[in-house]
């Protein structure tokens, strides 16, 4: 029986005030299932980092509830609950790509061996082995993805978020990356969530949920939906 991991319910978004306010994210009720494999799709500014933000708990609605029944509670306290594939830079300046990929480990508990054994399992997956001892100044902007994407898959989170996780990739490392975060996913039971514009990459996907103007909908795409993977009433626009 899968796990709920995250619950979205009524949820909204707000940034700013007044005149200046902007609506991210509104009427998002949505759950997030172990096993579930979930692409987000949508334009540019549609809100797609902000419900990945939201269901990390990196962020906090200004309307609605967000919980967490299958991770014990907000995920910002439990360490290695959530794996967050940012969408910027976001390896740490002064350590090697190793030793980023490592520390999420160590934060929670794993012993030095055992994490750094793991990050080199990682960052092999995310073909960087030869790029450990390198520092992200020293990585263009696909390398230091893919060492992201290792810093998250050799954390085995229960909840896999990954924001534009190909964005910078070429075609073969696109494919790869993707494919290293399903099997990933699937092999850990986790859930993954994938934010793209690329439909190479929504399409790998079994659900497919689309975003127009901060409103999640469910979308006719290359894998459709089952009525029966929704949660009723929701995913609608
Ligand atoms: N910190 C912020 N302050 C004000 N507005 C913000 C902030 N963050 C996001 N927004 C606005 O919220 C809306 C949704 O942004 P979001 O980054 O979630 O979109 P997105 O679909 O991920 O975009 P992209 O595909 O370009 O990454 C946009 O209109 C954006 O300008």
């Amino acid at each position: 029986m899968p796990t709920e991991l995250v619950r979205c319910t009524g949820v909204a978004r707000t940034y700013g005030r007044g005149d200046a306010a902007v609506v991210a994210i509104h009427g998002l009720t949505a759950t997030v299932r172990t096993g579930e494999l979930i692409a987000v799709t949508g334009p540019s500014g549609s809100g797609k980092s902000t419900v990945l933000h939201l269901f990390a708990g990196l962020d906090s609605p200004t309307a609605g509830t967000i919980t967490w029944p299958g991770l014990g509670g907000d995920p910002t306290g439990r360490p290695g609950a959530v794996g967050f594939v940012f969408q910027g830079p976001s390896l740490l300046a002064p350590l090697t790509a190793v030793e980023n990929v490592a520390l999420p480990m160590l934060l929670a508990g794993v012993t030095p061996a055992e994490a750094a054994a793991r990050a080199a399992t990682a960052l092999g997956l995310v073909d960087a082995a030869a790029l450990s001892q390198r520092l992200p100044e020293e990585l263009s902007g696909g390398q230091a993805q893919r060492v992201a994407v290792a810093r998250v898959l050799a954390a085995r989170p229960a909840l896999i978020l990954a924001d534009e996780p190909t964005g910078q990739l070429d075609a073969t490392h696109r494919d790869q990356i993707i494919t290293v975060l399903i099997e990933t996913a699937r092999h850990l039971g986790a859930a993954l969530v994938v934010s793209t514009h690329d439909q190479r990459v929504a399409t790998r996907l079994r659900r497919q949920w689309r975003i127009r103007d901060g409103r999640l909908c469910t979308d006719a795409g290359p894998a459709p939906v089952p009525t029966t993977d929704r949660t009723a009433g929701d995913l609608t626009c």
